[in-house]
C-alpha cells in the first residue's frame, strides 16, 4: 500500500520507517527541512535505538523517502497518517491542535481522489468528529475523503519494537472503508496476533488520553507512598517490588523517583484534566490535579534533600547526572532532571550536568547551566552529586573512583537503581527518595 506520514518527529519518523519495513511504500513529510534532509540521508534526527538501521535499509530498498512537499504526498499515497505535534497550548493545559489543522489544510485541498486519512497524534476527545467535516470541505474529492483516528502508544527508546509489535492497535472510526484500509496496512501485526480494536472515534481518542493518565497516576501513586515511607522508615523501592508481583498491579511503571516528564505524560495529563473539567467530570479532573501535584512535589523533594545535606545552596557545586527525561532517549522535553538542575541553579548552586546522549539538546535549551564531557568531569570538585536520569553508565560507575574527584561525598539518588550500600561503603552520605530514616 502507498502511504504518507505527515510529521516526522519522534512518532512519525518511527512510524514511517516501520511501515516501510513491513512492506508499505512510504513517503514522509515534514515542514522542517533539516529534519527531512537528515532522514533522507538514512539517519535519525534523534536518539532512538534501531531507527538508523531501519531508515537506511528501507531508503536503500526504495520503499521509503522524505520530502517537505505535501503535494507529493497527496499525489502518491492512498492513506495518509497524521503524526504532527500536539503540544500544550497555554497555562490552561489544553492541547494545541494548530499543527494538526495546518497539516490538514496543506493536504486537504490536494486530495482529488478518494483516500483515507488516519490521525495518530494524541488529540482531545471530539477532534476526529470536528476535523472530518473540515477535511471534507477542504478536499476536492469531498465525501470520498474519510478521517479515522488510531492513537499511538509507543514509548521513546522502544519506538521500533513498540511499533512493529504493539500491545494493541486501536482504531476509532464509524467507516467500514477506513477499517478495511487500516487492517490492510496492519496485516503483519494482525497476523502476529496483535489485538486490533475498532471503536467509535471518541472512544479511541479517550482511550489514548486515559492510558497516559493511568500511567502517570501509577507513577504518582508510588511517589505519594514514598512520602509515607520516608516518614515511617519503610523503603518504597522494596515496597514497589513487593506489590508489583501482584499481577493485578504489575511491576511496570511503578518505579518511584523524581516523577514523570517527557513530551507526552505531562501535557497529556493536563489536556485530559482540562477536558474533564470542561465537561464537569470533576472526579477525574480532581484526580489528575492530585497526580500532577504529587509529581511536582517529588522535584521539590530533591531540592530540599540538597539543602538538608549542604545547607544554603548559594555557591554550592552540584553535579547533575542525567539530562534526558528518561534513559534511552536524547529527548529533554519536560525533563525532571533539567528542571531540577535549573531550580538548583536559581537557588545559587553552581550546577554542572552530564548526560550520555542529551548534551546537545540540553545545552541549546539551558545555556545557564554548565556541562561536562563525562560523569567523572561533572563530579570534579562537586559538593553534592544528584542522580536524576538512570542511565546504565551511572549504575555501573565506581563510587570509590568518583569519591576521589569530589569535594564532599554526598549523593542524592532521585531515581533509584544505584547500589546504595556500595556508595555508603565508599564513604558517601546517601539520600534516597522514599527510603525511611531507619536505613
Ligand atoms: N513521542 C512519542 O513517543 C509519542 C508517542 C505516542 C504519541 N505521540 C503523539 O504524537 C504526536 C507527535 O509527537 P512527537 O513526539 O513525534 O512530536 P515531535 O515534535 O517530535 O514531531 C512532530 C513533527 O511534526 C512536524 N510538523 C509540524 N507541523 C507540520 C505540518 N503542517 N506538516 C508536516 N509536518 C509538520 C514537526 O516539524 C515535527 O518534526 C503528538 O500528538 C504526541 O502526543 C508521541
Ligand atoms: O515507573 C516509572 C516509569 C516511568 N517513569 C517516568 O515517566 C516518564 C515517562 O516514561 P515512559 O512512559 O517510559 O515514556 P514515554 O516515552 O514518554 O511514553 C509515554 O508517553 C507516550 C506518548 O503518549 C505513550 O505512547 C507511551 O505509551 C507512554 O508510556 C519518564 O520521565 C520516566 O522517567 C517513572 O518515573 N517511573
Amino acid at each position: 500500500m502507498r502511504v504518507s506520514v505527515i510529521g516526522c518527529g519522534h512518532l512519525g519518523a518511527v512510524h514511517a520507517a516501520c511501515l516501510a519495513e513491513t512492506g508499505s511504500e512510504v513517503i514522509g513529510i515534514d515542514v522542517d527541512r533539516a529534519k527531512v534532509d537528515t532522514l533522507a540521508a538514512g539517519r535519525s534526527p534523534f536518539h532512538e535505538p534501531g531507527l538508523d538501521d531501519l531508515l537506511a535499509r528501507n531508503i536503500a530498498a526504495g520503499r521509503l523517502r522524505f520530502t517537505t512537499d505535501h503535494g507529493e504526498a497527496a499525489a502518491f499515497a492512498d492513506v495518509h497518517f497524521i503524526c504532527v505535534g500536539t503540544p500544550q497550548l497555554d497555562d490552561s493545559g489544553a492541547a494545541d491542535l494548530s499543527h494538526v489543522t495546518a497539516a490538514l489544510e496543506e493536504l486537504g485541498p490536494r486530495l482529488e481522489r478518494p483516500v483515507v486519512v488516519i490521525g495518530k497524534s494524541t488529540v482531545p476527545v471530539g477532534t476526529t468528529a470536528a476535523l472530518s467535516e473540515t477535511l471534507r470541505a477542504l478536499a476536492p474529492a469531498g465525501d470520498g475523503v474519510e478521517l479515522g483516528w488510531s492513537p499511538e502508544f509507543l514509548r521513546e527508546g522502544f519506538g521500533v519494537p513498540d511499533t512493529l509489535r504493539p500491545d494493541r492497535i486501536v482504531l476509532g472510526t464509524d467507516s467500514p472503508r477506513v477499517e478495511e484500509v487500516m487492517r490492510e496496512v496492519c496485516v503483519p501485526q494482525i497476523l502476529a496476533g496483535v489485538p486490533f480494536l475498532v471503536t467509535d472515534p471518541a472512544t479511541a481518542e479517550l482511550a489514548k488520553a486515559s492510558a497516559n493518565a493511568f500511567l502517570a497516576t501509577k507513577i504518582s501513586f508510588i511517589n505519594a507512598v514514598a512520602e509515607l515511607a520516608e516518614a515511617t522508615g519503610a523503603d518504597v523501592h522494596r515496597l514497589a517490588a513487593a506489590i508489583g508481583h501482584d499481577v493485578r498491579i504489575g511491576a511496570a511503571g511503578l518505579r518511584p523517583g523524581i516523577g514523570y516528564g517527557g513530551g507526552c505524560l505531562p501535557k497529556d495529563v493536563r489536556a485530559l484534566r482540562t477536558i474533564a473539567a470542561g465537561y464537569g467530570a470533576e472526579t477525574l479532573s480532581g484526580l489528575l490535579d492530585a497526580v500532577e501535584t504529587t509529581n511536582e512535589a517529588r522535584r521539590l523533594w530533591v531540592i530540599e534533600a540538597a539543602e538538608q545535606m549542604c545547607g544554603p545552596l548559594t555557591g554550592v557545586r552540584a553535579a547533575v547526572l542525567g539530562a534526558a527525561f528518561k534513559p534511552g532517549t536524547d529527548d529533554i522535553r519536560d525533563s525532571p532532571a533539567l528542571d531540577i538542575a535549573s531550580r538548583l541553579q536559581n537557588r545559587g548552586a553552581r550546577v554542572t550536568v552530564y548526560d550520555p546522549e542529551a548534551m546537545d539538546n540540553a545545552r541549546a535549551v539551558h545555556p545557564e547551566l554548565a556541562f561536562a564531557a563525562s560523569a567523572a568531569e561533572a563530579v570534579t570538585d562537586a559538593e553534592v552529586v544528584l542522580h536524576l536520569t538512570e542511565w546504565p553508565e551511572f549504575r555501573d560507575a565506581d563510587p570509590k573512583q568518583l569519591g576521589k574527584a569530589v569535594r564532599a561525598r554526598r549523593l542524592i539518588d532521585g531515581r533509584g537503581g544505584l547500589d546504595h550500600a556500595r556508595w555508603e561503603t565508599a564513604g558517601w552520605e546517601v539520600a534516597v527518595l522514599g527510603r525511611g530514616p531507619s536505613e
